[in-house]
């Protein structure tokens, strides 16, 4: 490969941005704007590792620096260590062959066939006809497309057609797979079998994935790490779970208040306010995981406060393979059932979030 400077050591690191902003210059009409400001993200090697983030909030532009399709306007991106920004036009081909990627919408072409959108990036590599089909067939197997080989795109499905955009992108046998909202276009149970997919891949090849998507659904089927990106800027990043369980950045807890069984029953959603009257209950949700999710908890909530309390929702969840509830129930706001309340969830390391107070 020609670089202009040696790789540099990152370790466990797969990818790593260093310092990474990226600034479209203004053009037209438009004025200059700051895409990515600061980023500083390392991907574990093996991992799947998931950037989470609305509409425009620079989650494209994150991935399309890993194989320099965009330039950095200051910092790095380190893949294996080597500075994509410093390499020039031949030895970015070499990368893209060892970096795969996978769209939103595909990306196939209608005239070839399915085995034929896997070979192009064997064609285009040089590699002989006969050697082609021996790498060829064995991922049509791996994707399950095998018996399709022959059919064209459009008589596909949009999940079988997502199989044959990651069966083409593990082609050049990469160590790396991007993943450019891959699943966005699928209905949710297509989704499942798609990320079901890629987590057999990671787990059988040791292929480390980077994922960009606008789904908490799909950072929670897959990932084992997470960042979340607002406006261009990285502003909360760590394991899935201890994302999940324990979110610090406003931005964090509204993409994880989409998710279905968070939401409260409209009901009390209605009628929940900021600030505790005379009599009222406190609602509160639980997070609970590990030992805590198996004892009887709500029983012992009950023996403990000596009072009633009420189950207003409740969901029993995998996140990244760990299991862990959330249970959202309401008691007595007064001083003392809060109290002992308090203590009991404290002895018991559970996670207590005050959604607020209702009559
Ligand atoms: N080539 C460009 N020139 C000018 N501005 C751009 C360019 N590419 C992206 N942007 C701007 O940078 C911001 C981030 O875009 P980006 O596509 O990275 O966001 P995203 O998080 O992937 O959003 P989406 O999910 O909607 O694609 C947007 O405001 C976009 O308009």
């Amino acid at each position: 490969m020609t670089v202009s400077t040696s790789p540099i050591e990152t370790g466990d690191a797969a990818v790593v941005f260093d310092g990474v902003s990226k600034r479209f210059a203004a053009s037209g009409q438009s004025a200059a704007f700051t895409a990515l400001n600061d980023v500083s993200l390392t991907v574990g090697r093996g991992s799947i590792t998931g950037v989470i983030g609305r509409s425009g909030a620079g989650k494209s532009t994150l991935i399309r620096l890993v194989n320099g399709l965009e330039k950095p306007t200051a910092g790095k991106v380190l893949v294996d260590g080597v500075d994509v920004g410093a390499l020039d036009e031949a030895a970015l081909r070499e990368l893209r062959r060892s970096v795969g990627m996978i769209f939103q919408h595909f990306n196939l072409l209608s005239s070839r066939t399915v085995f034929g959108n896997v070979a192009l990036p064997l064609e285009i590599a040089g590699m002989d006809r006969r050697a082609i089909d021996e790498r060829v067939r064995p991922l049509l197997d791996l994707v399950g497309l095998a018996d399709k080989h022959g059919r064209y795109p459009a008589e596909l499905s949009g999940g079988q057609k997502q199989r044959i955009g990651i069966a083409r992108a593990l082609a050049t046998e990469p160590k790396l797979l991007l993943s450019d909202e891959a699943t966005s276009a699928l209905d949710p149970e297509t989704t499942q079998s798609v990320l079901e997919l890629l987590k057999r891949i990671n787990a059988e090849l040791g292929l480390t994935v980077l994922l960009i998507t606008h789904e908490m659904e799909v950072v929670k089927a897959v990932t084992s790490d997470v960042a979340v990106i607002d406006k261009g800027e990285i502003v909360e990043r760590g394991h899935t779970f201890d994302v999940f369980t324990h979110p610090k950045h406003e931005t964090t807890r509204a993409l994880l208040s989409g998710l279905p069984g968070s939401k409260l029953p409209e009901a009390v959603a209605r009628d929940i306010r900021p600030a505790a009257a005379a009599g009222d209950r406190v609602v509160v949700r639980l997070t609970f995981f590990g030992a805590a999710a198996e004892r009887p908890l709500i029983s012992r909530l009950i023996q403990s406060i000596g009072a009633e309390v009420n189950i207003i929702a409740g969901t029993i969840d995998e996140i990244g393979s760990k299991p862990y509830g959330s249970l959202v129930v309401a008691y007595g706001a007064d001083p003392e059932t809060s109290g002992k309340a308090d203590r009991f969830f404290a002895e018991n390391g559970l996670t207590v979030e005050v959604l607020g107070y209702v009559a």
